[in-house]
């Protein structure tokens, strides 16, 4: 994995550090909430990822000498400097589980640790977790409209730099079942899985040799590319030679890949030729610039497309450029603490708060999570966050509570789940959201309220300030 030190971080976090150091407030605890305001791609959901990813991370944090020297340089002082060649994270991390499907406005995350920690790891808790869950909801998106096809990440190469490295797991999570990238499927356990490049085929002088050699030397795992030349007339045809020549050697062709021209047309013809020639188990694979709009609209065509190949618009969360995850204080000192704004949506929510999402009798959501105060356990009233009219009575439901404590004194407090297990309990929460919220278009609105007491000690501290 890449290396995270103590310096992947923004320089302000650094800079405040040092100040709440000179101050002596290393002992004093800070609460922060992580959560987004805006839902990607228009959709009704997020899926939240990166979470077994940043609990690693942050338990091997440390600044290493090249950073230390690097301090030195930006002329922090030297005690400072001191201190944090001591550097662990020995706070508290609460969480939703990963995987979990997550709505704007509620705390998917909750930090508690001293203040110089909780304010070092802000950047790189935003970084792996923004990226992370943009595209696991990508991903899932894309699952929804493939319905059962099999959905594989080709974005490496695409990826804005090394961010192909985790867009790849994240993928996995929102439901994708294999990568071409094979340091993810090294490091995560991904199935690792591809085909073949045209220039592979183009370094040959004819096509059929070039399909023959690869077919011998993979016999177990072989999909041709067939839309080098012409697809119909040469790429199919001349696939259709090899995979019968295989079964002859008690092989099975797997698959061909189409990647240009149109695709519903190419694997329609593609399909009725392969099934003519006895080749009815072979898969067909189709890429090109693929996204849920395009998958989607194939499978309207009733295209016979088994296997999909995404790139570009997953692994770069294409057309939304990023999540934006914030990471704000809500407890210091003993004390509530609020961000006011100008924009009434913008206030935060202060004090150690859970998230309760709210259940039908048979388990299913009910379209609704309302935040509440720590130590609430059963909120009765839901309130609209920022509409005082708008409240109702929650008493009769029954109510989840979404964080967890997973990490305490910088310790991971279970083992974690496998990449498998957490994209399971995706696949399972997303069935349980009602299908209005999943809707591709005009997506239903989840509400996320506030509980009574919430709402009261919310108001009262913006009162107090206004006071000042
Ligand atoms: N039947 C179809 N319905 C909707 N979109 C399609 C269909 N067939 C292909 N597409 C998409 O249309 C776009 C066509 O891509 P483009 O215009 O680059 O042509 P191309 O076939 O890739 O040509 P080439 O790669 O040879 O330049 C791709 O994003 C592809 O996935
Ligand atoms: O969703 P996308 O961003 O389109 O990613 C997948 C594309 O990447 C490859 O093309 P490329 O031209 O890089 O290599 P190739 O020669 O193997 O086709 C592949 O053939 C797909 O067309
Ligand atoms: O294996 C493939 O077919 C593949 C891998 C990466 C990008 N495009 C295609």
């Amino acid at each position: 994995m890449f290396d995270f030190t103590g310096t992947y971080t923004d320089q302000y976090q650094l800079t405040m550090g040092q100040v709440y150091f000179l101050k002596g407030h290393t002992h004093h605890t800070a609460t922060f909430d992580y959560f987004f305001r805006k839902l990607p791609f228009n959709g009704g959901y997020a899926i939240f990822a990166g979470l077994e990813d940043l609990l690693e991370i942050l338990r091997d944090l440390r600044f290493d000498d090249k950073d230390l020297e690097f301090l030195k340089k930006l002329g922090l002082d030297s005690g400072y400097i001191d201190y944090l060649k001591e550097f662990r994270f020995t706070g508290k991390v609460y969480s939703f589980r990963e995987g979990d499907v997550v709505f704007p406005g509620e705390p998917v995350v909750r930090i508690e640790a001293n203040i110089i920690e909780a304010q070092i790891i802000e950047t790189l808790l935003l970084n792996i977790l923004n990226f992370q869950t943009l595209i696991a909801t990508k991903a899932s998106r894309m699952r929804l409209q493939a319905k059962g096809r099999t959905l594989i990440d080709f974005g490496l190469r695409r990826a804005q730099g090394t961010g192909g490295y985790h867009a790849s797991r994240a993928a996995i999570i929102g439901g994708f079942q294999a990568t071409s990238n094979t340091r993810a499927g090294r490091d995560y356990g991904i199935t690792v899985s591809g085909t073949m490049a045209h220039s592979y085929i183009q370094s040959y002088d004819d096509e059929l040799t070039a399909f023959r050699d690869f077919a011998e030397a993979h016999p177990k795992n072989t999909v041709l590319l067939v839309d080098t030349y012409d697809t119909l007339r040469s790429g199919v045809p001349n696939a259709i030679k090899v995979g019968l020549e295989m079964e002859k050697r008690g092989h099975k062709l797997q698959g061909i890949r189409l990647d240009s021209g149109d695709l519903a047309y190419l694997a329609r013809k593609s399909r009725e030729m392969l099934d003519r020639a006895g080749l009815d188990y072979v898969k067909i694979a189709a890429s090109n610039q693929l996204d849920e709009h395009l998958i989607r609209s194939l499978l309207d065509q009733e295209a016979p497309i088994d296997i999909f190949g995404v790139g570009t618009s997953l692994v770069t969360g294409h057309p939304d450029a990023a999540l934006d995850g914030v990471y704000k204080l809500s407890f210091f000192g003993g004390k509530p603490r609020i961000k006011l704004s100008e924009t009434i949506s913008k206030v935060t929510l202060p004090h150690k708060k859970q998230v309760y999402r709210m259940l039908d009798i048979h388990g299913n959501f009910i379209g609704g999570d309302v935040v509440s105060l720590e130590e609430e356990e059963n909120p009765e009233m839901m309130f609209h966050p920022f509409d005082p009219l708008k409240f109702q009575s929650i008493a009769q439901h029954d109510k989840e509570p979404l964080l967890q404590l997973v990490m305490d004194k910088g310790k991971i407090l279970k083992k974690p789940y496998s990449l498998e297990e957490i994209a399971a309990f995706s696949e399972e929460r997303l069935e349980k959201l009602p299908r209005e919220y999943k809707r591709f278009f005009n997506p239903h609105i989840y509400k996320i309220g506030i509980s009574k007491r919430l709402k009261k000690e919310r108001d009262q501290l913006i009162e107090e300030h206004k006071m000042k």
